[in-house]
This record gives structure tokens, sequence and C-alpha cells, in this order.
């Protein structure tokens, strides 16, 4: 059996691309990588949350889902929105790597718990209001483009650290740059950190079906994404939203711990759902109803207002 894999160019989209290949290739198929742009690939000059499109990294990709023209479409799980249109479905997700969000600096003494204050690089506004909560005096400049493209204005001195997910990070090799790996309890990573997810139609053939998700899919990772998506879906949080949430599956019992968090840092609302695995997407939202509940859609509210005017 052969498996187009649809992926897009980027160096960590290439090496998820490849690293679902050679699962597919240890499962006795043959596998090819097609690369495709994306709207989120040409636009670099303006920060995500302005842009706002949905499925900027995967609208071209689900197009050539439906055209048949590949088979599968490969995602970092994260990346991924939080509701498909029917006749396309997630079918595996690989085992999940280190959650972690990590500090990368030249300097190794760059810590968020050093007292000095330093500029932290990073795009996305969870890490923002993260920094801002918990660690005010830090100042933050909003920075897009892959991991070369922002170490590279790191050595230009546009900032003196960079906020990232560990993931990626040690994908591209980086690790040593490494300077402090922040604790997922404090910086809760965004839902589907670290995970791979692999999109196809529908209306696939059950066969190649099968052989992807025996081939790919870790089962504990799959039933802790459906929690936390089904979490995200609830209270609609995109890449754009401060929302936030993350599983431990074990035994088969599952704990969800998640949240929202206000763009200024100043409001952090987080909760824990415990449960059977069986129940993951109940238990995501239960969690949602939960944070929803306690001030979190005041919070939503207030940044879809801001964001509209
Ligand atoms: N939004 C960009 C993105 N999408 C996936 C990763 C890293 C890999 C992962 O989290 O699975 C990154 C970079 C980052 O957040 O640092």
């Amino acid at each position: 059996m052969h498996i187009r894999i649809g992926t897009r160019g980027s160096r960590l989209a290439l090496w998820q691309a490849d690293h679902v290949k050679s699962l597919l290739e240890k499962a006795g198929a043959t596998a090819e990588n097609v690369i495709i742009e994306t709207k989120g690939d040409k636009i670099l000059d303006r920060s995500l949350s302005s842009i706002g499109a949905k499925g900027l990294f995967t609208e071209e990709l689900e197009e050539k889902l439906r055209t048949g023209e590949i088979d599968i479409a490969v995602h970092s799980a994260k990346d991924v929105q939080s509701s498909l249109d029917d006749d396309l479905e997630l079918i595996a997700f690989t085992e999940r790597e280190r959650v972690n969000d990590v500090l990368l600096s030249f300097d190794p003494q760059k810590k968020l718990s050093a007292t000095e204050s330093f500029i932290v690089g990073t795009s996305s506004v969870r890490r923002v209001a993260f920094l801002r909560h918990f660690y005010p005096h830090l100042n933050v400049v909003n920075m897009r483009g892959n991991l070369q493209t922002r170490l590279k204005k790191m050595e230009e001195g546009v900032c003196d650290a960079l906020l990232l997910a560990f993931a990626g990070v040690h994908r591209m090799g980086y690790d040593d740059l490494i300077t402090e790996v922040i604790g997922e309890k404090t910086f809760i990573p965004a839902v589907g950190q670290g995970s791979v997810a692999v999109e196809c139609a529908r209306a696939l053939d059950s066969g190649r079906k099968a052989l992807i998700r025996s081939a790919v899919n870790h089962p504990d990772t799959e039933t802790g994404l459906l929690a936390e998506r089904a979490f995200l879906k609830k209270v609609q949080g995109g890449c754009s939203v401060p929302v936030f949430a993350l599983s431990e599956v074990s035994g088969g019992i599952l704990t969800l711990r998640g949240g929202v968090i206000s763009l200024d840092g100043r409001q952090l609302l987080t909760d824990t759902r415990t449960g059977v695995s069986g129940d993951a997407s109940s238990l995501g939202n239960e969690l949602a109803d939960v944070v929803l509940a306690k001030g979190g859609r005041e919070i939503l509210d207030e940044i879809k207002r801001t964001r509209t005017i």
C-alpha cells in the first residue's frame, strides 16, 4: 500500500511528515511526502492573532485531501482547529513528546526566575499572558517565523531569549540552547502540544485508514487529546485565544487540567477533572463548563470585544 502524505514545507513540518512516513514504512507500507504551501507560511509580517483566520496552516492541505491528491495530511496536533468539517477526520495521533515550554538563549544565565529583567520573544498569546502573570518584570516582544528565523533575530539582539515548545526545539536539534524547562503545571501547554496529528477525508478507503491507525496512533495520547480538544471546542478557543489544557492518562484514568487566562495575565482560571478514559470527551466538556462558569466566559468575551474594535 502506498500513502501520499501532505505536509507544509517548513523544517518542523517535514520532520513530522518524515516521522509519520517512517511509522508507515515500519508497518510495511510505502509513503511519499507531498509539500503544500499554506497561507500561514506566506504571511510572516503579522502576528497570528491579528490575522485571526482559522485553519491558517491547514486549509490548503484539507483541499487536497478532498480532491484525493493526498491520502493524509500531517500537522502539529496543536495547530489543528478544534472542529473539522464533516467530510474530514483525525484518524491518528503520534505518541506525545515532552509537553513543556522551554526557554532558549545563547546566555545560559537567562532563566525566567532570574531577578533582573530581559526580553523574551514569543508569538503565542498563551505564553505572553503566562509571562505577564508569573513574571511581570520581564519584557515581551512578538516574534513570528520558524525556529531558525527566530534564532537569527535573537542573534541580532531583538530579544535575549525565546519561549517555545520543547517538541519543536528538540525535533530541530536545538536542545543545547535550552536554559530552562518550564513546569507544565505553571505554563500549562496548548491543547495537543507535542503530538503529531494525521487527518484524512472520511471517504478515504477503510483499508488505508486501518493501516494508518495501527501504524501511527498512540491510544493514550489519542485519549488525552480527545479530552483536551473537547475542552477547546467548548470554550471555542483557537490558537489566537489563551486557552490551555493538559491531560495525563495512566491505567485507564484520565486527569485533565486546563483553563483560560486574560491577555494581561491578571486573571488566571484553571480547574481539574478526573475520570475514566472512556469518558474523555465528557471530561473535556465538563471542564469547559466549570471554567466558563467561574469567569472564563467574561475573559473570552472581553478578548473578542477588543479584537473587533
Ligand atoms: N504554533 C507553532 C507550533 N506548532 C507546533 C509547534 C511545536 C511542536 C509541538 O508543539 O508539537 C510550534 C512551535 C512552538 O509553539 O514553539
